[in-house]
């Protein structure tokens, strides 16, 4: 589902990377662990179509994301297939909560479904926030909201970015709880980067830089 093969980058010479080569399979969960500033989020940015390599292949399903598709079909792609969970959330301030779902199915291009955010809204416990803003609401459900937007569109990957880095030990455990169980429901492969180590024991594969 996910592969990669033969990736380098080079921002300059002091920050220059070859990525090991890694497939992961459909359905599957995988941890990205590493230490800070070993390039996790380089990797992640060139696996969701962001940053393009200067060598090698990142294929999606059967989609070689750099050498099949131009930069709008990329962000098009990204958009229909890919959902990203970042640290902090990256709400329109100015749009509700169902506004910026709605802006998630819009910029995908695909057509305004309200029973399917209702539905992604209860499966996390925050429909009764349909309508506020984000400064309504509290960080746990901002990072709810979050992962909504993230998987409204059914991804076939999900990818977290150190979802968990200021966390206390029991919201680490409901976070990565929720990550697990909407990637179940909406049947999307898993990556979570960190350099978190108390998240390794919720993983059984692990890509190690
Ligand atoms: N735009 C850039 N220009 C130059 N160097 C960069 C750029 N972005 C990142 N780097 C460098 O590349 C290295 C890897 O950065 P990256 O953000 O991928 O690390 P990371 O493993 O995700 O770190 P963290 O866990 O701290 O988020 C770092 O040394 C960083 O300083």
């Amino acid at each position: 589902m996910i592969s990669i093969k033969g990736v380098h980058y080079s921002y300059n010479e002091d920050n220059s990377f070859s990525f090991k080569d890694w497939v992961v399979n459909a359905g599957e969960q995988w941890l990205l662990l590493g230490n800070s500033g070993c390039g996790k989020s380089t990797l992640l940015h060139i696996i969701t179509g962001i940053l393009a390599p200067d060598k090698g292949d990142v294929v999606i399903n059967d989609t070689n994301l750099y050498h099949q598709l131009s930069n709008k079909e990329r962000d098009r792609y990204r958009g229909q297939h890919i959902g990203i969970v970042f640290q902090q959330a990256h709400l329109i301030k100015s749009f509700t909560v169902e506004e910026n779902l709605i802006m998630a199915q819009s910029f995908a291009g695909l057509p305004v479904n309200k029973t399917r955010i209702d539905e992604v809204l209860k499966s996390l416990a925050v429909h009764n926030k349909t309508k506020s803003y984000p400064n309504e609401l509290s960080q746990g459900q901002l990072q709810r909201v979050s992962i909504a937007r993230a998987v409204i569109n059914k991804p076939a990957l999900l990818i977290a970015d150190e979802p968990t880095s200021s966390l206390d030990d029991t919201n680490t455990k409901a976070v990565l709880a929720l990550l697990m169980s909407q990637s179940a429901l909406n049947q999307s492969t898993l990556v979570v980067a960190t350099h978190d180590k108390r998240v390794k024991d919720f993983f059984s594969n692990a890509y190690l830089m």
